[in-house]
């Protein structure tokens, strides 16, 4: 983590400016293609690390004849904030959603290779994929509180999954995800309210709150602030720091300023292939490979 960018506030017109990036993205995509034809696009950097939680090591990902991933590998270490970042279609959604098989609903999806959780392979067909998803827990780009009250959305996982005998029991898991995820104290008064009548910031710490709830040891963000204001993007990662020093988190974003603020580590992505990954403050400081300065410096989106 960048220390002097992380000490900095969002200035209010970054979400903006945010907003810019993304729809200048879809404008530059042939500009971001361009920029990939006909270099190296092997990964430089430091892809592993000497505390991994996941080893994944020659991902391939194709929907159908079409290759999304191209020979990935790398470490996300444990307890670290690894960010995935890169122009839009480069593969980083697709990429996150391997780690914890959310790709198995695509039936065009097929990935091949070695993606191993604590020295297990996630793709293990004994493996029981609601205990993994318990384990790696993930948080969606918009917040997806069910129609339910703040209570139940909590509640929901601990449930299911049978970790509370008790109504105390359930009430404290329910308190202490709450307390957690930053909203305790906004909610506490009304917990038999409906999630969906939250504001967006809240509906999304809610949404950390219910991932949190089952105790997973890692926890997945798809740009998990694109759909808030800066106030509350704020306020998302400062959690994110809070909470990396407790789960392993891997977070897909556009903004590279939230990326050097909360990260440890940084993975590039272009054209479906890793290019770059190292320290944040590195990779952002002093990339190695010419696609990481391109994109960092916004010469493409
Ligand atoms: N369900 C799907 N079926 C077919 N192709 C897909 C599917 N999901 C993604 N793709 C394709 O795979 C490539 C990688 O997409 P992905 O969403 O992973 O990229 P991304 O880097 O997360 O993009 P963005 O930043 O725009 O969200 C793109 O070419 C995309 O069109």
């Amino acid at each position: 983590m960048n220390p002097k960018i992380v000490a900095r506030q969002i200035e209010p017109d970054e979400r903006i400016a945010g907003s810019v990036e993304s729809s200048a993205s879809d404008r530059s995509k042939s500009a971001a293609g361009d920029a990939g034809a006909g270099m190296d696009l092997s990964t430089v950097g430091t892809p592993y690390v000497d505390k991994p939680k996941f080893t994944l090591r020659n991902v391939d990902v194709f929907y159908g004849d079409k290759q999304a991933i191209r020979d990935v590998s790398l470490d996300v270490g444990e307890r670290q904030v690894t960010a995935f970042i890169g122009p839009s279609g480069c593969g980083k959604s697709t990429f996150l959603r391997c780690l914890n098989r959310m790709n198995d609903s695509i039936p065009a999806a097929r990935i091949s290779g070695q993606l191993m959780l604590d020295g297990q392979d996630i793709y293990d067909p004994k493996r029981d994929v609601v205990e993994l998803r318990a384990r790696v827990g993930m948080v969606f780009q918009k917040p997806n509180p069910f129609p339910k009250s703040i209570y139940d959305n909590v509640a929901y996982g601990p449930r299911i999954h049978g970790l509370a005998n008790r109504k105390a029991e359930l009430d404290e898991i329910v308190e202490k995800s709450l307390r957690q995820a930053g909203l305790w104290n906004e909610v506490k008064d009304r917990l038999d309210a409906t999630g969906t009548g939250l504001s967006g910031g809240q509906q999304q710490r809610l949404c950390i709150a219910r991932a949190i709830a089952v105790s997973p040891e890692v926890v997945l963000m798809d740009e998990p602030c694109s759909a808030l204001d800066p106030i509350a993007t704020a306020r998302i990662e400062e959690l994110i720091s809070e909470l990396s020093g407790t789960y392993t988190i891997v977070i897909v974003t556009h903004s590279m300023q939230q990326a050097a603020r909360v990260s440890h580590r940084t993975a590039y992505f272009h054209l479906g292939h890793l290019v770059e990954i190292g320290e944040t403050d590195g990779v952002f400081t002093s990339p190695k490979h010419e696609l990481t300065e391109s994109y960092i410096t916004g010469r493409f989106g």
